[in-house]
């Protein structure tokens, strides 16, 4: 068992970028977040990605999961041997698939075998739990957000986007005391952000992404595509709400005939039209936007994302925060709470029928 009080805690977060591992310290009780520790970055050589990027879509048993699997314990494995002094980590591994509706959600990677390697209790598997009570299983982050809210002394609703491979938004109300108290949060993914630019660029011109926005910059948004995009039933249906990585291919599809300008700039639009067109269903217009994730660092999504809100729009740096490892520590602090039996989502945040805390933990057989 963890002894009382705060505890240093590592996550890691491997994300539907596929560009590496994201490792950060947190202390915490579980609860209030009480210091940010040292962080480290192992990024996907590019056979390595090679191999997650086939796997997507696959599930349990099928061809070029093991290969995955196995990737992405090396790779966990190599970043995490880098800390010292934890009592516990949080692993959410790599999803390959996700389907909370239907076949499940598909994370790689055991955290058996690096409680093993490291020495140390693991945490993870965070969101079959959630699913098995009817959740979507996603997103987790949410309750690490209503404490950031609490970290920063935000005293009116505000909003935390994350501007990843897919895109997730988290409404808090911070003037609750827990982050599963009724009306103290709603989240939900809220379309694809990152991903289908990545793909775009890759296949066409054959780099990770587009640079600080530079080819969406050059580039005309077709308001018709968005048009359409927007018409997607997703939008529409009340949340909370999952995607997969690849759930919208319809969108790469309505961009082969544009130019790779026009495409970057049409996809980068369409990432912020979706953010904005989540704002409908908040249960109040929250007074401003912090920005996580690498959509933050590319400022031709960022201003769009402030003109189609009509909110301020800051990078989470802005508040003291660390936009590129804010889902790192998200699963520091739910293995911290998995591990004190509290809740790690709620049916404002996935839809699971009740608070639910999610995740195996795994200890290792020898001690560290
Ligand atoms: N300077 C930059 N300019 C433009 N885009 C950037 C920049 N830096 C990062 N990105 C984008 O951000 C992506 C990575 O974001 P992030 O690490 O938040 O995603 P992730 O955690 O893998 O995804 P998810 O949150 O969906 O799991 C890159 O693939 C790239 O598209
Ligand atoms: C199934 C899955 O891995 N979903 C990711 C993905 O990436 C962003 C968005 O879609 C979010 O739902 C989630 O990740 C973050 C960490 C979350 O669970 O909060």
């Amino acid at each position: 068992m963890l002894k009382p009080g705060p505890v240093r805690a590592l996550g890691t977060m491997s994300g539907t970028s596929l560009d590496g591992v994201d490792a950060a310290v947190l202390l915490t009780d579980g609860e209030a977040i009480m210091g940010f520790g040292e962080t480290a970055y192992r990024p996907y050589a590019p056979a390595e990605r090679a191999v997650l990027a086939a796997a997507l879509g696959r599930w349990p048993g099928e061809t070029g999961v093991d290969e995955a699997a196995e990737i992405v314990e090396t790779a966990h494995a190599e970043v995490m041997a880098r800390f010292s002094d934890l009592a516990i980590a949080g692993f959410h591994g790599q999803t390959l698939a996700h389907d909370p509706q239907g076949r499940g959600t598909h994370q790689v990677g055991s955290g058996r075998v690096l409680a093993e390697v490291l020495g140390l209790p693991v945490v993870w598997d965070f969101r079959s739990a959630d699913i098995r009570l009817g959740g979507q299983g996603a997103p987790l982050a949410p309750f690490f957000h209503f404490a950031c809210a609490k970290w920063i002394g935000a005293r009116a609703p505000l909003a935390f986007v994350n501007l990843g491979g897919v895109g997730n938004l988290t409404w808090v109300d911070p003037r609750l005391d827990r982050p599963d108290a009724p009306g103290a949060l709603l989240a939900f993914d809220t379309g694809p952000a990152n991903a289908p630019i990545d793909d775009l660029v890759r296949a066409r011109l054959g780099q990770g992404c587009d640079r600080d926005g530079a080819l969406a910059a050059s580039g005309r948004v077709d308001e018709a595509v968005i048009a359409a995009f927007l018409a997607h039933s997703h939008f529409r249906r009340m949340p909370p709400k999952s995607l997969d990585r690849n759930d919208f291919s319809t969108l790469s599809a309505q961009v082969a005939d544009l130019s790779d300008a026009d495409a970057a700039a049409t996809l980068t639009a369409a990432a912020a039209a979706a953010v904005a067109a989540g704002l409908d269903h908040c249960p109040t217009r929250p007074d401003r936007l912090l920005v996580t994730g690498g959509g933050r660092l590319n400022p031709v999504m960022m201003a769009m994302l402030a003109a189609r809100s009509g909110l301020p729009v800051d990078p989470v740096e802005a508040v003291g925060l660390d936009g590129d490892m804010l889902e790192a520590q998200a699963f520091a602090y739910l293995a911290v709470r998995v591990a004190r039996g509290l809740p790690t989502s709620c049916p404002a945040t996935t839809g699971v029928a009740a608070a639910v805390g999610g995740g195996i933990v795994s200890r290792p057989s020898r001690a560290a």
